[in-house]
């Protein structure tokens, strides 16, 4: 089922959660709401399950308005990162209750509701365990269970929110391609909440990037690594290095190296930044004429199969970083201290618009890659 989201603001007493937020989820993806605390994420998913109502704005499903619609009415499956089981009840009850609370008319035979979480079981690899209670599984198992029990009602869809949040790296890894995989058995809409941006990167169809109660970008994790919109989801999805420079008559001056925009036809001059990724740096020992900057390398971190380096440049005394294989530095013998030539790949330039053209606090981008 797909899911659309129409201007939707939502505010606690004076303070602004969610302003404006539109989106639209197609039937059938997997889609991660990724942004840092607070920016509205968990807010976006309790209005769409309908816990919570917005003050202005629509929820459709299939093009239908549920908005007023009760939480029950919606036929969500929700999963919560501590999703507390009963702890009373074994593992085949705990996925059961949602089926066995039903009321006599629409509730299955308890023959249906046995097969139905059987199947589940085996669907979330958990055959064999049904008669244990929940604190006789591993974290990783109860989420599956919790994810079982959200799937035992039939919903719509499924709106996780940061579900394997409170688990360790290598559980977390494992149930990830494990969510894949089950997505692509079931092609059911699933929605899910995290700040971890290699889990968004790594296991959605669609990445939508939030801050403050917008949305900044939504695209494939391609599109929005490669094609960030703004500083905001440049900085949020990977490390950056920033230069400060000025754009005059469509060049950008960064230090001593200059730069062609296709902004040629702008006239005056504007404070400028440079954001750049550190893989896109590229050492050497001799310069590249009218490319590189002359820099120190102040540490050397070696990170299993790359190496970054913490440099400072000479003409501007702007500390960034690069990264680069362990093979090629070893080639070029890198030690602290060492002068090097840097050349800068692929440098998205954004005029800061604040202090040279309009009244707005956000960056004006300019031109990707050079
Ligand atoms: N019931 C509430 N009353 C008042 N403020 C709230 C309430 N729920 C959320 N907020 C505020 O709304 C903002 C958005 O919260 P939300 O939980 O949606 O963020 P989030 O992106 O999910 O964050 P996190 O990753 O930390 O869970 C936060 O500043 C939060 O303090």
């Amino acid at each position: 089922m797909s899911i659309e989201v129409v201007n939707i603001t939502k505010s606690y007493k004076n303070f602004t959660a969610l302003s404006d937020v539109s989106l639209q989820i197609p039937e059938g993806e997997l889609v991660a709401l990724l942004g840092p605390s607070g920016s509205g994420k968990t807010t976006l998913l309790r209005l769409i399950a309908g816990l919570e109502q917005p003050e202005q704005g629509s929820i459709l499903f299939n093009g239908e308005d549920n908005t007023d619609r009760d939480v029950r009415e919606r036929r969500v499956g929700f999963v919560f990162q501590h999703y507390a089981l009963f702890r009373h009840m074994n593992i085949f009850d705990n996925i059961a209750f949602g089926l066995t609370v039903r009321s006599r008319k629409t509730r299955p035979s308890k023959q249906e509701i046995h097969e139905r979480v059987h199947s589940l079981l085996k669907l979330v690899q958990l055959e064999g365990l049904a008669h244990r209670y929940p604190s006789q599984l591993s974290g990783g198992q109860r989420q599956r269970v919790a994810l079982a029990r959200a799937l035992a009602v039939e919903p719509k869809f499924l709106l996780l929110d940061e579900p394997f949040g409170a688990l360790d790296t290598k559980v977390r890894q494992e149930l990830r391609r494990w969510l894949r995989h089950l997505h692509g058995k079931l092609g059911l809409t699933i929605l899910f909440v995290t700040h971890d941006q290699e889990e968004a990167m790594e296991l959605a169809d669609q990445v939508v990037v939030m801050n403050e109660g917008k949305v900044e970008q939504v695209g494939s994790p391609e599109e929005i690594y490669n094609r960030p919109a703004n500083p905001f989801v440049y900085s949020f999805l990977g490390r950056v290095n920033l230069f400060h420079g000025r754009l005059r008559d469509g060049k950008v001056q960064l230090g001593e190296t200059e730069y062609e925009t296709q902004w040629g036809q702008k006239t005056g001059e504007y404070p400028t930044i440079g954001y750049m990724r550190p893989h896109d740096v590229e050492i050497s020992l001799v310069p590249h004429v009218g490319q590189s900057v002359k820099a120190q390398i102040r540490r050397i971190s070696l990170l299993g199969p790359i190496v970054r380096l913490d440099l400072k440049r000479l003409d501007t005394e702007e500390m960034f970083e690069a990264e680069l294989t362990r093979q090629r530095f070893l080639e070029l013998q890198l030690e602290e201290n060492k002068v090097v030539y840097a050349t800068l790949h692929n440098v998205s330039f954004y005029v800061d618009s604040q202090q040279a053209i309009a009244p707005s606090p956000t960056l004006v981008p300019l031109r990707i890659s050079i």
